[in-house]
């Protein structure tokens, strides 16, 4: 089910610039235009109308109340509860030290610099529900943002049936602090949230994962407000050698490939023996898979294993790929770590499946996909605070700047900027 490919075929197909995956096409970028423009235009009535239109939910009570977050509880096992529970404190243990104070670059009598940390104050937060519901995703969303002393934490997430959003994922919210959650999904949820209506505030920055028309409406609303990144297919990439097991590789390749048809495995192995282990294995894991069907196209037309000479060669592949997940199961994988130039996240030997990272360890999920690990990073408290500089100059000091300052500015044929400074001199 799943090709094999040469290094070169593999080069060709999924790292050339010419053939690199897009994380929506221009059609799905046309829908969602015409969708944001609508909101921004008719507010609520058009949000209303897509939301009966996508999720099925003709309602326009869309805030989740205080009374249905408080039921949803009595609706989640004591099991369920315990484990976002222990998961939210792995979390927010990680993130907690990623947290930086303001601080001060330069103190001398004649000059102050420095850098205030200060969190943004509405961040919304996108958690996908069109296929599947992530009560993980909540946490990962929501507790960098609370760390960061974010003042209001809005939580969208579209209705799959019915008129309520699964109780988990309210539960999930509780325990991460989101202070408002709306039964919201897709393009026109991130419009809401980015321009404002009548019933949904507007906020400063949004997050999360989602579709090709969640990643669509992010790109278009970035700049009015702030976006964490656009996400593509989720990807994996495992490095194995013959200590590898094809039982191991085949769950890891499966467990990416169940999430989205559009889902992308791969694997990069020095043994052909544990390539034909490993193919037999997707078949017999996948018969046995409640999402078969997704995680068999997502393998067929997005996945590849690649038969390669060395671990050296593996790695120059993923670190031109740069995915999202990278997987080291070979011997003495720690050692192999300096090796990773571009990936969003990396699970190191052959008892870290990414499943513990997805939901538990404490390290981010939300990761840059297609590529852009080369220049991004995963969601962190850095995404939910702005860093403003500061400057206090004496008389004195200006003075020994001056000579500078206006040589430059005269330079730059910018009089104002030389006067601003001379004038404060020749007083
Ligand atoms: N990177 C991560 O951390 C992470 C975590 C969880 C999920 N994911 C990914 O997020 C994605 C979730 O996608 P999903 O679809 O399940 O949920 P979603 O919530 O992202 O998308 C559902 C919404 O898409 C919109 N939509 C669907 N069809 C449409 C159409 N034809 N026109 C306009 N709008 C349309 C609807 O408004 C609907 O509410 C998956 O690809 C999954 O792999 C990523
Ligand atoms: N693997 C996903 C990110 O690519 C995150 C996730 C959520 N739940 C399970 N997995
Ligand atoms: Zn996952």
């Amino acid at each position: 089910m799943i090709p094999t490919y040469t290094v070169r075929q593999f080069k060709d197909t999924f790292i050339s610039t010419k053939t690199k995956k897009q994380p929506f096409d221009d059609k799905v970028l046309q829908t969602v235009k015409n969708i944001m423009e609508d909101i921004r235009t008719r507010g609520d009535e058009a949000l209303q109308e897509y939301t009966e239109k996508f999720d099925g939910y003709s309602g326009d009570k869309w805030e989740v109340t205080k009374e249905e977050r408080k039921a949803a509880w009595k609706e989640v096992s004591p099991e369920v509860i315990e484990s976002l529970e222990r998961a939210a404190a792995n979390i927010k243990s990680f993130h907690s030290k990623q947290l930086q104070q303001s601080r001060i670059m330069e103190m001398t009598d004649d000059i102050i610099s420095g850098q205030l940390y200060r969190p943004i104050e509405r961040a919304g937060i996108y958690v996908p529900g069109g296929k599947a519901s992530y009560p993980s995703t909540v946490l990962m969303n929501a507790i960098p943002a609370n760390l960061a002393g974010v003042q209001e934490i809005i939580m969208v997430t579209p209705v799959r049936g019915g008129d309520s959003i699964p109780p988990v994922l309210s539960v999930a919210a509780d325990i991460a602090g989101v202070n408002k959650i709306y039964k919201l999904g897709g393009s026109q949820a991130v419009a809401a949230l980015a321009y404002g209506t009548d019933k949904i505030p507007s906020v400063d920055k949004i997050v999360g994962p989602g579709n090709a028309y969640v990643a669509a409406a992010k790109s278009l609303v970035f700049g009015d407000v702030g976006i964490d990144m656009i996400a593509g297919p989720s990807e994996v990439a495992i490095i194995a050698d013959e200590t590898a097991n094809s039982t191991f590789i085949a769950a890891d390749l499966i467990a990416q490939a169940e999430h989205d048809e559009r889902a992308r495995s791969f694997l990069f192995t020095t043994s052909k023996e544990l390539i034909d282990e490993t193919l037999v294995e997707l078949e017999k894991q996948c018969s046995e898979l409640p999402r078969k069907d997704i995680a068999e196209v997502s393998l067929t037309n997005e996945g590849a294993i690649v038969l390669v000479d060395s671990v050296e060669e593996a790695f120059a592949l993923v670190n031109a790929l740069a995915p999202e997940h990278l997987e080291i199961q070979v011997e003495n994988a720690l050692q192999h770590l300096s090796k990773v130039k571009n990936a969003g996240s990396v699970f190191i030997g052959h008892y870290t499946p990414e499943a513990v990272g997805d939901y538990f360890a404490g390290p981010n999920h939300v990761l840059p996909t297609v590529g852009t690990a080369r220049f991004s990073s995963g969601l962190s408290v850095d995404d939910f605070v702005k860093k403003t500089t500061y400057l206090y100059y004496s008389e004195k000091a200006l003075r020994n700047a001056a000579p500078y300052v206006e040589t430059l500015a005269t330079k730059e044929e910018l009089d104002g900027h030389a006067r601003a400074v001379k004038v404060r001199l020749e007083l």
